[in-house]
């Protein structure tokens, strides 16, 4: 029978029966009067096993709804929840309408994407476990995109709290910042003495130094301890400029769940001597962790006001997390990532596959693409801020956006050679073709982010772009710079600074040894 058929008699009965099953049963009741399952029988013709019922579960709640008394319905695997009345009136905030729309199965090891949804797994993680414990969110790093990160990520874990736990954790580099008298949190009594940006954040739900102006959620905690603000943490949310990555992990190495998995949002690399590495494959390697990458054309402060956007995320589930479609594990303790052994995220809690990472991002602002291809997107993300720099310059010298264009691309081939030279068949061209991460970050940051503004300004004012940076900024720290420079040194390292022409440019004008109208003979 075609569940498209069963109209709204149907959806009413589901309704009312779901009152009596638990809230899982009651998604997959939804799901299917809504008209979006495949056919499916409403009757067996002898009892199936209980490993069948359990992998065929939509197909037994369909006969559940059908005969509610029968000896299907009494062997139906149950789910920890009970019914809420929010269940039962509010079907669209069920998992099958949020979640599986936008998320995709795992992907295997070969960078593979756009696989089909899950749904079937996704039943049965939610009914054969228990998942006693939820995942604890923690956000490091609380700047322009690490507030604005930790506010929809806030808004996700008070919105499911069947995932997550309510409060999420951000852990603030402690500072003392003084409110101006025009700023609506000023008060009198207090005066212009400088208070703990902590306590600012925890007060009045604002980031008034790295994001002024936007209400921030209760449930996000302001932590000045690091060490605190990571406790029992089963994920991190890696959010801070790349120069600090490696005094963090330092510091919270000894004190992080050991099966905690990490996204870093971080735009950046890490290179010493001639050896370069991926920030997600630092944390990885530093904390004995499992962590993807997250990166976009985005711009913080857009994305705070709630303007729309997109955004990748790349994750490519590690084996001892993966789970079959009854919930079970399917690794045998291997590592797909490096070479590691990685403790297995424990069974009691809600695995982290692509559903769950595009169920903590996504918000109807901010559009997720879930994809594995960890190398391609990290590297779009960090070396894009030098062709923003290069960008800025060019505009700033008063050449316009046919000359800014020659550098997008001519930047764009070089990113895609350093990806094929020193990370030989680790990334899927298509990253950059199809992803916010690949040329929708190289627009917009070449066009209206603060590399390219700054450097633009810097040509303008005829200042090194460090005291553009200083003087317009307020704290916030411009990645292009030293990743300009890091960059450039590890080509020198390894010979290659002929065929990196636009990277090795934009190095020799920070540190003025050239002016911007050479630009062109240097592509000769
Ligand atoms: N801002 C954006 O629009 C945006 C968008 C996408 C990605 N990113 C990336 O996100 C990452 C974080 O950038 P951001 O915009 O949140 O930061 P930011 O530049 O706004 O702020 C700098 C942050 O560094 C902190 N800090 C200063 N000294 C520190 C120290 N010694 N140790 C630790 N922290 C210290 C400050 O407290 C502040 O939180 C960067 O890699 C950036 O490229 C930014
Ligand atoms: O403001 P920027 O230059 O750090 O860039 C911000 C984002 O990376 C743009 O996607």
């Amino acid at each position: 029978m075609n569940c498209s058929r069963l109209g709204q008699p149907l959806l009413h009965q589901a309704r009312y029966r779901s009152r009596i099953l638990s809230s899982d049963a009651a998604s997959v009741f939804h799901y299917l009067v809504q008209g979006q399952g495949p056919k499916l029988p409403l009757s067996f013709s002898s009892p199936p096993t209980h490993s069948a019922l359990r992998r065929r579960f939509y197909v037994q709640s369909s006969a559940a709804i059908s005969k509610p008394t029968s000896p299907f319905h009494q062997q139906l695997p149950r789910s920890p929840q009970i019914a809420t009345r929010a269940d039962v009136l509010e079907p669209a905030s069920s998992l099958w309408s949020t979640r599986s729309s936008r998320a995709s199965l795992a992907p295997p090891l070969n960078n593979t994407r756009h696989l089909p949804v899950r749904r079937y797994s996704q039943v049965a993680k939610m009914t054969v476990n228990n998942f006693i414990k939820k995942h604890k969110v923690t956000v490091i790093g609380s700047g322009n995109w690490g507030t604005t990160v930790a506010k929809l990520v806030a808004e996700n874990c008070a919105e499911h709290p069947d995932t997550f736990e309510k409060d999420v954790q951000m852990w603030v580099y402690e500072e003392n910042v003084t409110l101006p008298k025009d700023s609506k949190h000023f008060d009198a009594s207090i005066g212009e003495q400088p208070q703990k940006l902590t306590h600012i954040l925890n007060t009045y739900h604002e980031n008034v130094k790295y994001l002024p102006g936007i209400p921030l959620p209760h449930n996000l905690v302001a932590n000045p301890s690091l060490v605190d603000a990571v406790k029992d943490s089963s994920i991190l949310i890696f959010n801070l400029p790349h120069e600090f990555i490696g005094n963090i992990c330092r510091q919270i190495k000894d004190h992080i769940a050991p099966y905690a998995r990490g996204i870093s949002c971080i735009k950046g690399v890490s290179v010493t001597d001639d050896k370069i590495e991926l920030i997600c494959n630092y944390v990885s390697d530093a904390l004995n962790i499992y962590c993807g990458a997250l990166s976009g054309a985005n711009i913080a402060s857009e994305i705070a006001n709630e303007q729309w956007c997109e955004t990748t995320i790349a994750y490519n589930t590690p084996l001892v997390d993966r789970r079959d479609e009854n919930g079970r594990p399917v690794g045998n303790g291997e590592s797909n990532d490096h070479t590691k052994q990685l403790t297995p995220l424990p069974l009691d809690y809600p695995p982290l596959d692509h559903d769950e990472w595009s169920l903590l991002f996504s918000r109807p602002y901010f559009t997720v693409s879930m994809v594995s291809d960890i190398v391609g997107v990290s590297l779009a993300g960090a070396l894009k801020n030098i062709v923003a720099i290069a960008c800025g310059y060019v505009e700033g010298h008063g050449w316009n956006m046919t000359a800014k264009t020659a550098v997008m691309r001519r930047g764009m081939q070089e990113i895609i050679r350093f990806a094929n030279e020193f990370f030989p068949g680790q990334i899927e061209p298509r990253t950059f073709w199809e992803e916010s991460a690949g040329w929708g970050d190289m627009i917009v940051s070449c066009t209206s982010a603060r590399n390219w503004r700054c450097s633009k300004l810097a040509v303008e004012r005829n200042l090194p772009i460090e005291e553009v940076e200083k003087t317009e900024l307020n704290g916030q720290k411009l990645q292009g710079i030293s990743t300009t420079r890091e960059v450039s040194s590890f080509l020198r390292a390894k010979g290659a600074e002929e065929r990196y022409p636009v990277f090795m440019a934009v190095e020799r004008i920070i540190d003025q040894e050239i002016k911007v109208e050479e630009i062109p003979k240097l592509f000769k």
